[in-house]
C-alpha cells in the first residue's frame, strides 16, 4: 500500500479544502435547492443526511477516488473471503461470517466456517428457550431471574450496548447486569442485589486470561459456592463464552456450557458471536437473528454497493476530510434515542482501538493524522453540557446525530420534543448566527446600543459545523443490527485509506504488563523502590495513607 498522501486525489483535496475555506454551507445550502437530495442516501433501513457538510460535489468525487487508490474494493472482497487481513495476528477478520444469512460458504484456510457457527447459534437458541421458558433451573430448583455477563473490553461493551439499546424487547421476568471493571466494588455492588439461587452468570473472554474478567468470576463463584454450600451448584449457575476450551476448564466451568468463538473474531467485532449471549437471553433468539440480519443487511450493501453510493465508504471519507484535511481532532456521537446512550461508548472501543495506531500496516510510521477521538453522550443531555463548545469553541467538531422517526415510548408528542431538538441543532450548526443577524434580534428587543455592542461578540454563531444525521423508523434488532455494522465498516474503510491495521489492539499491552510489577509492589511489606519516582512515590503515598488509617 503505497502512502495516500501522494495520491493525486489527496493533493486535489488539499487544493479543494483551500477552495471552500471561505465558502459557508448556508451559501450551498442557498445556491443549491437539491442539495438535500444529492447529498443523502439510504441503505438497510437508515438514511444518511450528509448534505450539512463542508462538501461539494467534487469534493465527493475526490474522497471517492482516494478511496479507488487505496484498493479498496479488492480490500472488502478479501476481508469478506477470508483473507488474513489482520497481518500482525496472522488472522482473517471474519465478523460479517458471523451474520452471513446467505447460503454462501466462508472460507478460512480452506475450511468452511459456517456449519460452526449455525452450530453454536443453534446451541445459544436451545440454552436461551431453556433459560427463558424456566426449564432451565438454577441449583436448588428456582428459575433464573436475573443475567449477569462478566467480561471486559469487546466482552462487555457490545453485550451492555445491544442490550439496552433493545430494552422494549426484553423478556418479563430477566433482568440483565453487566461487570467489568477490576474495582472489587463493580462486582460487589452487583452481587448484593442478587439472590444466588436464580442468578446465571456467564463469563465471557476470548482469551479467558484476561485479569478483570477472571477475579470478577472467581468472587461470584465464591459467592455462589459459599451461599449454595456445593461446588456443584456451579454448573447451574456458570456459562463461558470462548475461543479457549482449556483455559474454560482450568476454571472449572464444564466445558458442555461453554459457547464458543474463534479467533477470526476481534473482541470488539464479537457481539455477533456467542458473546451476544446475554443480549439473546434478554430479548430472545428470534430478536437476536434479525440484529444479525440488520448487520447482514448492511453487509450486503457495503459489499456490493458502488464506492459513490455506499454508506459506510461515504461516511469514512468524510471523517477523512475532516481528519486528514481540515485538522478535526475529534469526531462526537448524539443520538437522540436514549435506548442508544452505551452507543458511544461503544463506538469508542470500536474505532479507536481499531484506528489508533501510528505505524502503516508494514511498520513505517505515519505522518497523517489516524483516528479520531470518538466522544458523546445522548441528546438532549449533551445540549445542556457540552454543546456550547461545538457551536462557539474554537474546535472544528464533526457530529454524528442519531434519531428514531418513531419512538417505542410514544406519550403525548414528547417525541417530537426529541427530534425537533436534533434537528434544530443540525441545523444551527450549519448555519450559525451572522453579527448582522445578531444585531437586528437585539435591536427588536429595544436594547440599548451600548448593551447591543458589548453582547454582540458573545451572541454570534460562526456556524458551518458539520454533522451527518442517520434517520430510521424505529430502534429494532434489524436497524440496530444495519447501524452497528454501518460503523464497523466505516472504520475498516478510514483503516484502509490510512494504512492501518485496524484488527490488533497491542497498545493496550504495555500497562498490562507494567501492572504486575506494581501489584507487587502494593502487595509486598516495604518501600518500592524499583521504578520511576512517581511510581514509587504513588506506590509509597497509597501504603502510608493505608498505613495511617
Ligand atoms: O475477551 P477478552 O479476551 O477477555 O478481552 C477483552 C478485551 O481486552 C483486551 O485488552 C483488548 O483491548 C480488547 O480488545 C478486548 O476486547
Amino acid at each position: 500500500m503505497s502512502d495516500p498522501t501522494l495520491s493525486p486525489a489527496w493533493q486535489a483535496l488539499k487544493a479543494q479544502r483551500k477552495a471552500l475555506a471561505k465558502t459557508a454551507m448556508r451559501d450551498l445550502f442557498a445556491e443549491d435547492k437539491k442539495r438535500f437530495e444529492r447529498f443523502s442516501m439510504s441503505a438497510a433501513g437508515i438514511l444518511l443526511d450528509y448534505s450539512k457538510n463542508r462538501i461539494t460535489p467534487d469534493t465527493m468525487k475526490s474522497l471517492v477516488k482516494l478511496a479507488r487508490t487505496s484498493q479498496l474494493q479488492t480490500a472488502i472482497e478479501a476481508m469478506f473471503s477470508g483473507v488474513a487481513i489482520n497481518l500482525t495476528e496472522h488472522r482473517a477478520v471474519l465478523h460479517t461470517a458471523l451474520r452471513n444469512r446467505s447460503e454462501q460458504p466462508v472460507f478460512v484456510e480452506g475450511k468452511d466456517v459456517m456449519p460452526d457457527v449455525r452450530q453454536v447459534l443453534a446451541r445459544m437458541k436451545r440454552f436461551t428457550q431453556a433459560v427463558r421458558s424456566g426449564k432451565w433451573r438454577g441449583h436448588t430448583g428456582k428459575r433464573i431471574t436475573d443475567i449477569v455477563n462478566i467480561g471486559i473490553g469487546g466482552s462487555d461493551l457490545g453485550p451492555v450496548m445491544v442490550t439496552q439499546a433493545l430494552t422494549p424487547y426484553w423478556q418479563k421476568g430477566l433482568t440483565p447486569h453487566f461487570v467489568s471493571n477490576v474495582d472489587p466494588t463493580h462486582i460487589s455492588e452487583t452481587l448484593r442485589r442478587l439472590d444466588p439461587e436464580t442468578t446465571l452468570f456467564i463469563v465471557v473472554s476470548k482469551s479467558f486470561g484476561t485479569p478483570e474478567t477472571l477475579l470478577n468470576a472467581q468472587l461470584a463463584r465464591r459467592w455462589l459456592v459459599t451461599a449454595l454450600k456445593d461446588e456443584a451448584a456451579v454448573a447451574r449457575h456458570f456459562v463461558a463464552v470462548s475461543t479457549h476450551t482449556e483455559k474454560v476448564r482450568a476454571f472449572g466451568i464444564d466445558t458442555t456450557h461453554m459457547f464458543a468463538f474463534w479467533d477470526w473474531v476481534g473482541g470488539r467485532y464479537s457481539v455477533w458471536s456467542a458473546v451476544g449471549l446475554s443480549v439473546a437471553l434478554m430479548v430472545g433468539m428470534d430478536n437476536f437473528a434479525a440484529l444479525l440480519d440488520g448487520a447482514f443487511a448492511m453487509d450486503q450493501h457495503f459489499r456490493t454497493a458502488p464506492l459513490a453510493q455506499n454508506m459506510p465508504v461515504i461516511m469514512a471519507l468524510l471523517g477523512i476530510w475532516y481528519n486528514n484535511f481540515w485538522d478535526a481532532q475529534s469526531q462526537v456521537v448524539l443520538p437522540y434515542d436514549q435506548y442508544l446512550a452505551r452507543f458511544p461508548a461503544y463506538l469508542q472501543q470500536l474505532d479507536m482501538e481499531s484506528n489508533g495506531k501510528s505505524v502503516t500496516r508494514t511498520g513505517k510510521p505515519v505522518h497523517y493524522a489516524t483516528g479520531a477521538i470518538i466522544w458523546g453522550e445522548p441528546g438532549t443531555n449533551g445540549q445542556h453540557a457540552f454543546y456550547q463548545l461545538i457551536h462557539q469553541g474554537t474546535r472544528l467538531i464533526p457530529a454524528d446525530f442519531l434519531a428514531a422517526a418513531e419512538s417505542h415510548n410514544p406519550i403525548n408528542q414528547q417525541h417530537q420534543v426529541l427530534l425537533s431538538n436534533c434537528f434544530a441543532q443540525s441545523k444551527a450548526l450549519m448555519l450559525g448566527k451572522t453579527r448582522a443577524e445578531v444585531r437586528a434580534e437585539l435591536t427588536a428587543a429595544n436594547l440599548g446600543s451600548a448593551e447591543i455592542r458589548m453582547l454582540l461578540p458573545h451572541k454570534v454563531f460562526p456556524g458551518n459545523r458539520p454533522s451527518n444525521t442517520l434517520l430510521y423508523r424505529k430502534l429494532d434488532p434489524h436497524t440496530l443490527g444495519a447501524l452497528i455494522a454501518l460503523y464497523e465498516h466505516k472504520v475498516f474503510v478510514q483503516g484502509m485509506i490510512w494504512d492501518v491495521n485496524s484488527f490488533d489492539q497491542w497498545g493496550v499491552e504495555l500497562g498490562k504488563q507494567l501492572a504486575g510489577a506494581i501489584e507487587q509492589g502494593l502487595v509486598n511489606p516495604g518501600k518500592a523502590s524499583g521504578h520511576d519516582s512517581s511510581t514509587n512515590g504513588l506506590i509509597n503515598t497509597c501504603k502510608a495513607l493505608r498505613a495511617d488509617s
